[in-house]
């Protein structure tokens, strides 16, 4: 307990004098100009509705399984005096690297590029083993895709499907084998993938043109020496990327006292823990969504998730408000939820790389179903039945253009600055020029007032809960 010193602190004084209490008393006059001098204390800062995470949707990593640990060489005098028995313990064995998705995790960022488990400790005497390094697991967002990038000592065995480490000089990764076989879990993954998925690895030398697009064949190249792992599309989806060593063993194997001695060199050279292996990865995040939001910058995509959903989106009246992707749930009643993407805006040559057109586009791939949605107002002096045309033909450009077969609703927003007269007629013009390029919609056009009024929205969402639903039955029967 803590009483400053006053007039009432000398009473307290004698009050306490008896008790078991221990008290301290402190003048705390002496500190206040102390305290003038010291500076002001943090405010708390004004809430934003802007996330407090930076979003990483695209990142390289080193990972690495940990070092098993030594075995040890013990050799114990036994009861016939003239040998020793062994009984050094196994080192336990590193831990491994492995990748979990995760519905919480946003983004892909950490705090260090080198990821390490943990190492195995070593074995010791009266046959105590090591304990085995802890599997380090790193959460990641649902939707990221894991690809292996071969180093340059490093190929691909086309064969027997597995990584080879070519290197010959004393790299310090595969000390005691010039050959390292990946996991077993990554190679049942690769059984998988690597002859079916040859559409992933086309699709994805189309997705890296724009890392480094001088030189195309540099870039095809590059995709060769990156492997694709897994996709981690499901919560609790997991790969391990890089094994722990496995431990030395320890002189314990080499039997009882009865036995002959053991080599001292084979003893030692069993004892040598193997390395963890070690890999670079290329994480890349598609975003897992039922519904993603396409529109120019400006036209109410996130006015439109706001009022929808919990999700609070940035709004103002200026383009590229919303520089990254942003998810919502739109919840239904009957417990229903629809998972909507909001991406940035859009411009005229977003499926070329324009105005960053891949890095936002690649997170609406994934998506059920799409969401054109156009300023019918025209506020920025922009005309809502071209951009339809211009945003369709955007989605068409991009890829191989089988984001066009996706179901879609087309939404004309801001509508509290129309006259009631000039909608019908509006909405006849959008729906003409969303045939004429080919977007598929059973829907009319809807029109509401996502920032203001809220005109339409009910009727909206029962129909992006129906467009889900249906795009999964029409899965089921395939
Ligand atoms: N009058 C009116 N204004 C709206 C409506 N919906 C959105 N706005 C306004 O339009 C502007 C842009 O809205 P946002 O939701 O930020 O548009 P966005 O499509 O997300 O824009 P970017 O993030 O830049 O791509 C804001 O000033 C909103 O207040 C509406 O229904 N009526
Ligand atoms: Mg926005």
């Amino acid at each position: 307990m803590v009483f400053p010193l006053n007039s009432t602190g000398i009473v307290l004084r004698r009050c306490l004098a008896h008790t078991k209490l221990y008290v301290r008393y402190i003048d705390t006059s002496a500190f206040d100009d102390v305290k003038k001098t010291l500076p002001p204390p943090p405010q708390p800062k004004s809430k934003s509705s802007k996330p407090s995470y930076r979003f990483v949707d695209r990142t390289r990593v080193r990972v690495a399984g940990g070092m098993g640990g030594k075995g040890s060489l013990s050799m114990k005098p036994s009861r016939k005096r003239y040998k020793l028995r062994p009984d050094g313990g196994h080192g336990g064995n590193g831990g491994s690297v492995i990748l979990v998705a995760d519905p919480n995790e946003q983004s892909l960022r950490w705090s260090h590029p080198h990821l390490q488990a943990e190492k195995g400790s070593n074995g010791d005497s009266q046959d105590c083993h090591g304990r085995n390094g802890e599997n380090l697991i790193v959460r990641v967002p649902c939707g990221v895709l894991v690809k292996r990038v071969l180093n340059h000592g490093e190929v691909w065995d086309e064969d027997r499907e597995m990584v080879l480490n070519s290197r010959t000089d004393d790299s310090p990764l595969y000390e005691s084998e010039d050959k390292v076989e990946v996991s077993r879990e990554v190679q049942a993954l690769l059984d998988a993938m690597i002859h079916t998925d040859d559409n992933d690895l086309e699709d994805a030398d189309d997705e890296e043109e724009d890392w480094d697009s001088d030189d195309d064949n540099a870039d095809i190249q590059k995709e060769r020496d990156r492997i694709i792992l897994a996709d981690l599309d499901k919560p609790g989806a997991h790969v391990m990327v890089a094994r722990g060593g496995r431990g030395g063993l320890g002189s314990s194997i080499y039997g009882g006292e009865s036995g002959p001695m053991p080599d001292p060199r084979e003893m030692i050279a069993k004892s040598k823990p193997q390395p963890g292996e070690v890999a670079f990865l290329e994480l890349e995040l598609k975003l897992i969504a039922d519904i993603g939001l396409v529109g120019f910058p400006n036209a109410g995509k996130s006015s439109l998730l706001r009022a929808m959903s919990r999700a609070t989106p940035e709004v103002a009246p200026y383009p590229f408000t919303t520089l990254h992707p942003i998810l919502g749930s739109v919840d239904y009643r009957d417990g229903i939820r629809i998972r909507v993407a909001d991406i940035p805006g859009l411009i005229d040559g977003a499926s070329e790389g324009r105005g960053k057109g891949f890095d936002f586009l690649r997170h609406i791939e994934r998506t059920k179903a799409l969401l054109y949605i156009v300023d019918a107002a025209g506020v920025d002096f922009r005309d809502p039945v071209e951009d339809i045309r211009v945003l369709a033909n955007e989605i068409a450009s991009y890829g191989d253009g089988a984001m066009m077969d996706r179901r879609a609703l087309i939404v004309a927003n801001k509508i509290d600055l129309l006259t009631e007269e000039s909608l019908p007629e509006l909405k006849y013009a959008i729906s003409q020029a969303a045939k004429d390029m080919g977007i598929l919609t059973d829907h009319e056009i809807f029109a509401i007032s996502a920032g203001v009024t809220g005109t339409g929205l009910s009727s909206l969402s029962k129909a992006m809960r129906e467009i889900v639903a249906f795009v999964d039955e029409e899965k089921d029967l395939w």
